[in-house]
């Protein structure tokens, strides 16, 4: 996939290249994920976004060595975290880059905790390793994090154990946790999902600040795309193990051209007019061990035709913005925003 000048110019987090990767099973191989590229620059905030099991986590797992080892295969492509080829790596390896530089934030914050060791502790133990910090500046680092956080009495707070915190407040140590080490890149799975919407929106908001902050890269992994499109530079649409769309957040609000980008945002209640009614995507993403002939989601496209049903269509397009679809090639007009 084609990369911006923009992008380039400011040195790469991350620079997925065409992943293939598939999960063997007994009844035939899963693919999971077909060409993915996707480019993080250094202090650049991306969002990934698609419904339940279009590849969303697979690829930034694949990417950072978390998926079950032998379980899966990769039948194509590259993968650099901060100029380093992770897919190659061993065990040993891959730890080293998620311990220094990359974090990822999960959905269930009590998994990520030690039940057992006291929240000063486990943020200390972090910021000791890494920085390399005595205790007693640790502990102010602890501090000022969790302060950043917006966690109030952060030195109370360091006393407590995991399960004395609310669901919201574990994942904000969770959040401080990862910052703790610095690392160049966070990915943000869903990490917000199970809390209630409006905490959500303050929590979501802490880790695009701080990151802006500190020039930390942040990947956004979402199916809700009014979520990541308020935090994220730019946006990756998936479809089926599949990108169909990437291009700058307000472009591709603005002027989405991938009828499926187009039925995200009409699933959205804040751009369907007061009396208007929510639509829903019909049918469902397929199943990846049998996936359609053509372009994937032609079956659930109203715009299919002849050419969809039998032919994929390459991410197309320039200037950062690219679409996989036949019936919409990006061409100067749409690079303007005007949709054809
Ligand atoms: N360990 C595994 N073994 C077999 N199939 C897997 C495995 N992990 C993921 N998959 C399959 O890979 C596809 C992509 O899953 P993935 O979890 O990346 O989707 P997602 O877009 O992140 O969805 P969600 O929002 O539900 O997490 C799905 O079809 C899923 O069933």
């Amino acid at each position: 996939m084609m990369t911006t000048g923009i992008v380039e110019s400011r040195g790469q987090a991350l620079a997925i290249h065409n992943l293939s990767l598939e999960f063997p099973t007994f009844s035939g191989a899963i693919k999971a994920l077909d060409n993915v590229s996707i480019n993080v620059a250094k202090a650049e905030i991306v969002g990934i976004v698609g419904e339940s099991g279009c590849g969303k986590s697979v690829t930034t797992m694949a990417a950072t060595g978390l998926l079950p080892k032998g379980r899966y295969r990769i039948t194509g492509g590259s993968v650099r975290i901060f100029g380093h080829s992770t897919l190659a790596m061993n065990e040993s390896q891959l730890q080293d880059v998620r311990g220094k530089m990359v974090s990822t934030i999960f959905q269930e914050p009590m998994n990520a905790l030690n039940p057992t060791i006291r929240i000063g502790k486990q943020l200390t133990d972090v910021i000791m390793r890494h920085e390399e910090a005595s205790l007693t500046d640790a502990r102010r680092i602890a501090r000022d994090i969790l302060a950043d956080m917006l966690i109030g009495e952060p030195e109370r707070v360091m006393k407590l154990y995991p399960f004395e915190l609310s669901g919201g407040m574990r994942q904000r140590v969770l959040i401080a946790m990862a910052f703790s080490c610095n690392p160049g890149l966070i990915i943000a799975d869903e990490p917000t999902t199970a809390l209630d919407v409006t905490v959500q929106a303050v929590i979501l908001r802490l880790i695009q600040n701080r990151a802006r902050r500190t020039g930390t890269s942040v990947i956004f992994i979402s199916h809700n795309v009014a979520v990541v499109s308020q935090l994220c530079d730019r946006l990756y649409v998936m479809y089926a193990g599949r990108i169909v769309e990437q291009g700058v957040t307000r472009a591709i609000l603005d002027a989405p051209q991938h009828p499926y980008t187009q039925a995200l945002l009409r699933c959205l209640p804040e751009r369907v007019a007061p009396k208007q009614e929510l639509e829903a995507i019909t049918g469902a993403v397929p199943n990846l061990m049998h996936p359609p002939a053509g372009c994937y989601f032609q079956p659930r496209c109203k715009e299919a035709v002849d050419l969809c049903r039998s032919r994929s269509p390459q991410l197309e397009g320039a200037n950062g913005r690219q679409v996989a679809c036949w019936r919409r090639g990006v061409g100067p007009e749409t690079e303007q925003g005007s949709p054809q």
